[in-house]
């Protein structure tokens, strides 16, 4: 077995509200640098960490973690619509794997995922169904949350699984840093979007189109500097990436959900995905506590315009 890592923040704006043109060459230079990566490491196996927006998972079920034997591509914001190429039988035997570490994962053998597992696989292959893939939904969205000890520890029991394959295996972890994007949270919630959060499956092309339009328009205001959206936090991003970097993961055992959302806004817990690869790859690679896989290549921008704390990380 050999492994790797890319993590990424994703954005569903990238599409459709533009950046100052260096910004954009800048991401899409560090796209490059990753796909560049991708394409020597060739990857057999894909394992990817991901959140999801109201679109696979609701109050009505919400686990914490849960990985998918089967996954459908809702194609939110223009992302790729479609089932992933997911190696079924390999994901039960993860999941059993994981079980019988004691961590409880759920399964789903048709799971819905949105723009936050599909954007990194369109970004590094240009297509979902190009390599095999197991998705690993990481809640990041929904309260209550997990600790992030135990997404540590649920990783470590996916990256001991990970070992024992012939496979080169890209552990991916796809969130955004810092930001707190016009999801609704459940507490302040009006009727209407508790009934998104609850149960709001397959909605209608309007009702679609109509929720995105309403984050696209947050997204220029927040870039005009109108917008009463918390700040982006890029101090709290470089130090989470260095913490990645060096393999101090259990540094954050003991962040508590309120205080990463006040520092660095309630979507911040997409970090999870990050927490969960690192800790994958070091429990994979047999890296010791404290230590990390080498850092291949690291990008970091604060862009209002994607409302994220935009970083990559490419480790191997
Ligand atoms: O699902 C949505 O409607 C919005 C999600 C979003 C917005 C901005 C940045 C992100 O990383 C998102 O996932
Ligand atoms: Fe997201």
């Amino acid at each position: 077995m050999s492994a790797a890592s890319v993590c990424m923040s994703h954005s569903p704006l990238l599409e459709h509200v533009e950046p100052p043109a260096d910004v954009r060459a800048a991401v899409d230079a560090a796209f490059a640098r990753a796909r560049a990566f991708v394409r020597e490491f060739d990857p057999t196996l894909i394992v990817i960490f991901a959140p999801d927006h109201y679109n696979g998972f609701f109050y009505d079920l919400m686990p914490p973690f849960c990985v998918g034997y089967e996954a459908y591509a809702v194609g939110d914001y223009g992302s790729s619509q479609g089932w992933l190429d997911v190696p079924s039988e390999l994901a039960a035997d993860l999941a059993q794997h994981v079980l019988d570490c004691d961590i409880d994962m759920a399964i789903s053998r048709r799971m819905e995922i949105d723009h936050g597992a599909v954007q990194p696989l369109d970004i590094l292959f240009g297509d979902i169904a190009a390599k095999p893939t197991i998705p690993i939904f990481v809640n990041s969205v929904a309260k209550p949350f997990v600790t992030m000890r135990r997404v540590r520890l649920m990783a470590e029991a996916v990256g001991k699984y990970l070992q024992k394959l012939d496979e080169r295996v890209l552990v991916v972890g796809s969130g955004g840093l810092s930001h707190d994007p016009p999801v609704p949270q459940w507490s302040t919630a009006t009727e209407e979007q508790r009934r998104l959060l609850l149960d709001g499956r397959h909605p209608t092309a309007a009702a679609r189109a109509a929720r995105q339009q309403r984050v696209i328009d947050a997204a220029r205001s927040f870039a005009a500097g109108q917008s009463d959206m918390l700040d982006l936090n890029p101090e709290w991003d470089e130090r989470f990436m260095d913490l990645c970097a060096t393999g101090r993961l259990e540094d954050t055992d003991a962040w508590t959900p309120d205080s990463m959302a006040a520092a660095a806004g309630n979507s911040a817990h997409e970090v999870r995905t990050w927490l969960a690869a690192h800790s994958a790859l070091r429990a994979a690679t047999n890296t010791p506590t404290m230590d990390a896989p080498a850092v291949h290549y690291r990008f970091y921008r604060a862009i209002p315009e994607f409302i994220a704390g935009f970083g990559v990380m490419v480790c191997h």
